[in-house]
């Protein structure tokens, strides 16, 4: 592999991901080497090559095979020399001015205070805000306006990819835009434990101690992964009461509410249920397909002759609710999976492009399930939707529930017929097509469907 075929690929990248993305994200990647089918690469931090990797690990794949060289796996590895790390201050593709403004004055203060990096995407602006997540957002705004310490600590929480660390970050770019006389330190859990170790083993415990009771704000991420580090949270406790004595703000995230996070002292529990708890719910239909639309409008800029089939958002807002990292990596690898074969995102190319993510985020609701909601919801009998009467009463529940089998479930026509009764899948296929046509003629059974589909992703 010589240099000048990496300067190749570099281009044919330009041409797919565009002049904005390419310079924050792919110019600071340096090919290292090739060996063994995994290509290693160096990068300025670990957030770029991670970002690289997620986001456009399949493409820069792609091109290399494409390039005849057969690459199974990437590494992506921090470069030791510091000069890189000028380049690599991320710059958002789409940011406004004010933002750009807010993320390199914030990329340089994080030097100062030796937290960790803030991801220029994450701002309130880009957060969409819906039903499970206002209260997150609304005390997340609350606390980053800077004004006196109402609630202490804000504790965040919720299941992985809700936008703990999206709504932590934007806090922080809030409080260095408008609040820049505050000193504010943004930090995970492991890295607190880090920096307290190396005090340790450096015996600079007062320098450590000064640092951290020093700040104004602290926003610690992922708590729970101090849990079961017993000198670690001792520190933490010290910490953490150091800085409610004075009055500082504190923002906690973690992956569970403080009483269900295991190994972690009671006291500490205690002290973090003291100021404001609140959960960013699972996603529902409608967050999921706002944040889709909210993407797409970033991608229209980057991509601009690509077309957008009607109905693609939808399909994924409707089918991948495991978390909305996933979600987005979905979106981002048809975009430029679509742009790399220079055709239009059609629910096609959606199935064909996505079919491991969409396999793997499978709704895990059973055909038993749907035959009970469905019947609840009609008012019948779960004997008389299984059984041979083929009165309307119970044929149009029975079909409404074989198509939301054929829409929620990977269940074949076949499985599905043995399940109502032993019926032949062309009965089901009958039944699904029957209901495909009613929904867009008749809105009552729209409206049945929309609600038992919610119900049944509940
Ligand atoms: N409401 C939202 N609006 C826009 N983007 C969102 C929203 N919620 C999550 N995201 C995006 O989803 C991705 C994952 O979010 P984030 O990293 O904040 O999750 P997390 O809750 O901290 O997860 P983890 O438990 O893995 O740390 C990010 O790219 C973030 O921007």
């Amino acid at each position: 592999m010589t240099d000048d075929k990496w300067g190749d690929i570099r281009q044919d990248l330009l041409k797919t991901v565009g002049q904005n993305n390419f310079k924050t994200w792919i110019e600071p990647v340096a090919f290292a080497n090739l060996q063994d089918g995994v290509a290693t690469f160096h990068v300025p931090t670990n957030f770029i090559g991670n970002y690289v990797s997620q986001n456009y690990g399949d493409l820069i794949m792609h091109q290399f095979n494409q390039a005849g060289e057969n690459v199974q796996r990437m590494q992506f590895k921090v470069a030791a020399q510091k000069a890189q790390r000028a380049a690599a201050a991320p710059k958002a593709a789409t940011r406004s001015k004010s933002n750009t403004a807010k993320a390199e004055s914030a990329v340089q203060s994080e030097a100062e205070m030796t937290g960790a990096p803030l991801d220029p995407r994450f701002t309130f602006d880009s957060f969409v805000v819906g039903k499970p997540n206002e209260l997150a957002n609304a005390a997340a705004r609350r606390v980053a306006e800077g004004g006196p310490v109402t609630f202490n600590p804000l504790f965040l929480y919720g299941g992985v990819g809700l936008g703990k660390t999206h709504l932590m970050h934007a806090i922080a770019w809030e409080l260095q835009a408008h609040r820049p006389d505050l000193n504010v330190l943004y930090l995970s859990a492991e890295q607190f434990m880090y920096r307290f170790v190396q005090a340790l083993r450096d015996r600079k415990m007062m320098d450590f101690k000064e640092l951290f009771r020093s700040v104004d704000v602290l926003m610690v991420d992922d708590v729970q992964f101090i849990a079961g580090k017993d000198s670690t949270q001792e520190e933490f406790f010290h910490t953490f009461n150091a800085l409610v004595d004075q009055n500082k703000q504190i923002i906690i995230s973690a992956d569970r509410a403080p009483g269900e996070i295991k190994d972690l002292e009671d006291r500490i529990k205690s002290r973090l249920q003291c100021g404001l708890v609140v959960d960013l719910h699972p996603t529902d239909y409608e967050l999921r397909l706002g944040i889709l639309q909210n993407k797409v409008e970033t991608y229209r800029q980057q991509y601009p002759e690509l077309q957008l089939a009607d109905g693609v958002l939808e399909f994924l807002a409707h089918r991948i609710s495991t978390n909305v990292r996933v979600l987005e990596g979905a979106l981002t690898r048809l975009f430029a999976f679509a742009s790399l074969v220079g055709r239009e995102i059609t629910m096609e190319l959606t199935q064909d492009c996505l079919s491991d993510v969409l396999r793997a985020s499978e709704r895990k609701v059973s055909v038993e399930e749907i035959q009970r909601k469905v019947a609840d919801h009609y008012n019948i009998r779960l004997s008389d939707m299984i059984g041979p009467k083929r009165v309307r009463t119970f044929a149009r529940p029975r079909q409404v529930a074989m198509y939301l089998c054929k829409q929620l479930t990977s269940r074949s026509l076949p499985e599905i017929g043995r399940r109502f009764g032993g019926r032949d899948h062309t009965t089901v296929m009958h039944g699904v097509r029957r209901i495909e046509e009613l929904r867009n003629s008749d809105g009552q059974i729209a409206e049945d469907l929309e609600m038992l589909r919610r119900a049944l992703e509940a």
